[in-house]
């Protein structure tokens, strides 16, 4: 019995509009059109790709937006000039600078020095400080796109025993505060690369995120029947095996013993953009109604 289809390009497309609708109330209200400033150093391909797709949504959903692009061989210093010029404009409310960064450049530096008002990607300290304690400023964006898609897909996460499989900053850590929030109120497993028994930890799941960037990594032995699974891969294949995109999950095995799965691509990525064109919404409002710098 193949899985329940959880469609994250509909569900993503209806969260679009209601940012649509909030943004041009917001701009009629104040004048103010919110600005989205995306910084790419080098030509990562899968970047200029995403970095396309979050243009297109901004325009779509009345969001102004810009692109800064700094060479491969940029300074660490550079970027962080560029970014302090982005923190002093006042037309800019959304800052994200697209990861990776080429070896020179030491990320955590940089992600420390966005405005924390303008961190759209709720990976500056303090707003992650906020986030841990239950009173987010910013929704991390990938991370509250799969809340939506449980939402949407009526997946219980109340009581349910939820397992997330990865522990990066990005998406496995603030995916386990958003599932152990008050209201998610989850049980909530994190496990990784060094996890002993994987299958079986992954096998107690009733919700079950994988996110651990690795191509069909997660087998049909490692779900429980009927469990909704949620996959965070963003996997380029390599031509050799037909290229595109493919999920961490191992897609059609899992569909025959999942209750819900997403798709790569078609589920969390269009949800990443979707709380993005939000958060810069968010970022706006904190800055023109004059929310302390
Ligand atoms: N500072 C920063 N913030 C990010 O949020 C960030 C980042 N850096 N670096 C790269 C990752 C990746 N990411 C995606 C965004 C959209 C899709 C997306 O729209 N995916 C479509 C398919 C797109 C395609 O055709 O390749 C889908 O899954 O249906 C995927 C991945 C955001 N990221």
């Amino acid at each position: 019995m193949p899985a329940r289809l959880i469609d994250g390009k509909q569900t993503a497309a209806a969260y679009r509009e209601r940012v649509k609708a909030d943004v041009a109330a917001f701009t009629q209200k104040t004048g103010v059109t919110p600005h989205l400033a995306a910084v790419v150093v080098g030509e990562n391909p899968a970047s200029a790709v995403y970095v396309r797709n979050k243009q297109r949504a901004c325009e779509q959903a009345g969001i102004g937006s810009s692109l800064h692009a700094l060479p491969e061989s940029a300074s660490q210093a550079d970027l962080l000039a560029l970014v302090q010029d982005l923190n002093a404009d006042p037309a800019v409310h959304g800052i994200l600078v697209q990861l990776p960064l080429p070896g020179q450049i030491d990320e955590r530096a940089v992600l420390d020095a966005v405005a924390p008002l303008k961190d759209v990607d709720c990976f500056h300290p303090e707003n992650v400080g906020l986030l841990s304690q239950g009173r987010p400023r910013f929704a991390p964006c990938t991370p509250a796109g799969v809340m939506e898609l449980l939402a949407a897909a009526e997946v219980p996460t109340a009581s349910a025993r939820a397992v997330v499989l990865g522990r990066s900053e990005i998406v496995g850590k603030p995916m386990a505060m958003l599932l152990l929030a008050r209201g998610a109120d989850a049980t909530v497993t994190v496990c990784h690369s060094r996890t002993a028994d994987l299958a079986a930890v992954c096998r107690e799941a009733d919700v079950l995120i994988a996110a651990i960037g690795r191509a069909k990594f997660l087998t049909a032995d490692m779900v429980k029947p009927g469990a909704a699974v949620i996959d965070v891969g963003i996997n380029r294949l390599p031509d050799s095996e037909g290229g595109g995109l493919a999920g961490d999950v191992d897609y059609d095995a899992v569909n025959e013993v999942a209750g819900a799965l997403t798709p790569v691509p078609g589920g969390v990525g269009p949800m990443t953009v979707a709380v993005l064109l939000r958060n810069t919404l968010t970022a706006a409002e904190l800055q023109t109604a004059g929310e302390p710098g």
